[in-house]
C-alpha cells in the first residue's frame, strides 16, 4: 500500500502532456489560449509549457515556449523543395522532428516545475495524424511523460448525423493509431450545446432515430439509402469505441467547461499509468528482444562467413590478423572500443543549435540554419 502511494506520488511529479488535435477551424488555437489562461489564473498560477508545432500559423494568442517557426521557415522550405503549402508544412514538421530530441531534453529540464505541457498541432489535421513525424513526436512524448490526446470538435458543425459520424470515425482512427488516453472536446458550446452528441454516444438508438428523421435517409422507393444503412451499422461499431472515451463540452470563447476538461485530463493520466505504460513497456521489451535476436543472428552469420573465408584462403586470413597484431590491436582481433563514436556526445551542451524561447526571444534575422536539399 505504502509503496503504491509513494510510486503514485513520484508519478504525479511528472507533467501531463496534452496533444491538441482537430479539424481546421475547430478552435484548437483558441482552446490552447483558453486552457493557458485558465492555468495562469489558478492560485498559485500553473503556467503550462507550450510547444507550437504549426509552422504556418501567422499569429498565436499565447506565448509558446518552443515554436517550430523559430527553427524552420515553411515558406522557405516550400521554395527550396518546390512544394505546395501542405507539402511545405509537412516537410517543415519532418525537419523539425529530426531535432525533437532537443525539444524533449528542454522539456525534461523543466519537467519538475511544470504540471502541463501543451502541444498545438498544424491546422491541417492529417499533417500530424497521418505523418511519420506526427507518430514519432507522439511516441517520443508518450514514452517519457503521461500523455493525453484532446480531439477538438466544432460542435455547431457536427449536428448533422452524417457529419457527426465522420468526425467520430476520424477520432476513432486517431485513437487506434496513438493508443493514448483520448478526450473528445466538444468546443463552441456557447453556440451549440453538446448534449445531443452525448445522447447519441450513450444511446445508439437515439442516433439511429436522428438518422431516420434526416431528410435524405430514404430513397425514392421509401427504402433506407445505402449511406443510411451503412451509418446504422457503423453506429453499432462505434458504440464499443465510445466506451474508451471521455467527452467534455467547452467554450473556448467563454471558458465554460474548462475545469471539467482538466478533471478529464487527470483521469486520463491515471489511465495512462494503468493501461498505456505497461503496454508501452511490453512493446519496448519485445522490440529489444527482437533486436537482440537479429543482432545475434547477424553475428553468427558473420562468424560463419569468416570461418569459410579462412578455410578457402588461410594465408590471406593469417596475414590479416598478423598485421593487426603488429599494429597493437586486442589479442583476439576485436575492434577497439573507440572505433565507433557518438557524434552527439562530441557536442558540448553549449553547442546545441536549438533556441529555447523561455530564455531567448525569436530572432527573425537568424537565417544561418542550412537544411539538407534533395539530390
Ligand atoms: N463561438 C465560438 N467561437 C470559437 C470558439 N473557439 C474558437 N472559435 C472561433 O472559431 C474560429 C477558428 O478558431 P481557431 O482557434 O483559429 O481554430 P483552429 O482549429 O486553430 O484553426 P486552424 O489553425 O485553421 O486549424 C475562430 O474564429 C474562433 O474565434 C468557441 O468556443 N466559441
Amino acid at each position: 500500500m505504502a509503496s503504491s502511494s509513494s510510486s503514485s506520488q513520484s508519478a504525479t511529479k511528472k507533467p501531463s502532456v496534452i496533444i491538441t488535435i482537430g479539424m481546421a477551424g475547430s478552435g484548437k488555437t483558441t482552446f490552447v489560449q483558453r486552457i493557458n489562461s485558465y492555468l495562469q489564473s489558478l492560485d498559485p498560477p500553473k503556467p503550462p509549457y507550450i510547444v507550437n508545432l504549426d509552422p504556418a500559423v501567422t499569429n498565436t494568442p499565447f506565448d509558446s515556449n518552443i515554436d517550430i517557426r523559430d527553427t524552420v521557415n515553411y515558406k522557405e522550405v516550400m521554395s527550396q523543395y518546390n512544394l505546395g503549402p501542405n507539402g511545405g508544412i509537412l516537410t517543415a514538421l519532418n525537419l523539425f522532428t529530426t531535432k525533437f530530441d532537443q525539444v524533449l531534453s528542454l522539456v525534461e529540464k523543466r519537467a519538475e516545475t511544470l504540471d502541463h505541457i501543451i502541444l498545438d498541432t498544424p491546422g491541417q489535421i492529417e499533417i500530424f495524424t497521418w505523418s511519420a513525424s506526427g507518430a514519432i513526436i507522439t511516441d517520443a512524448v508518450a514514452a517519457s511523460l503521461p500523455t493525453v490526446v484532446a480531439y477538438i470538435i466544432d460542435t455547431p458543425r457536427t449536428t448533422a448525423p452524417a457529419t457527426f459520424m465522420s468526425n467520430m470515425l476520424y477520432a476513432c482512427s486517431i485513437l487506434y493509431k496513438t493508443k493514448l488516453p483520448f478526450i473528445l472536446v466538444f468546443n463552441k458550446t456557447d453556440v451549440q450545446p453538446h448534449q445531443f452528441a452525448l445522447d447519441w454516444m450513450q444511446d445508439f438508438e437515439a442516433f439511429q432515430a436522428a438518422l431516420a428523421s434526416h431528410s435524405a435517409s430514404r430513397d425514392s422507393d421509401g427504402e433506407p439509402t445505402y449511406m443510411n444503412s451503412l451509418m446504422n451499422s457503423m453506429s453499432l461499431v462505434l458504440d464499443e469505441f465510445y466506451q474508451h472515451l471521455k467527452a467534455v463540452g467547452v467554450s473556448s470563447m467563454t471558458g465554460d467547461g474548462i475545469k471539467e476538461f482538466f478533471d478529464a485530463v487527470e483521469a486520463s493520466r491515471e489511465e495512462y499509468e494503468k493501461e498505456y505504460l505497461p503496454e508501452l513497456k511490453r512493446v519496448q521489451e519485445a522490440r529489444e528482444k527482437t533486436l537482440a535476436a537479429k543482432k545475434e543472428e547477424s553475428m553468427n552469420r558473420l562468424m560463419k562467413d569468416l570461418a569459410v573465408d579462412k578455410k578457402r584462403n588461410p594465408a590471406a586470413f593469417t596475414d590479416r590478423f598478423a598485421s593487426d597484431e603488429e599494429e597493437g590491436d586486442d589479442e583476439d582481433g576485436d575492434m577497439s572500443d573507440n572505433d565507433i563514436i557518438d557524434r552527439n556526445e562530441e557536442l558540448g551542451p553549449g553547442q546545441r543549435e536549438y533556441i529555447d524561447l523561455t530564455q531567448m526571444r525569436r530572432d527573425d534575422t537568424n537565417d544561418n540554419r542550412r537544411w539538407p536539399r534533395p539530390q
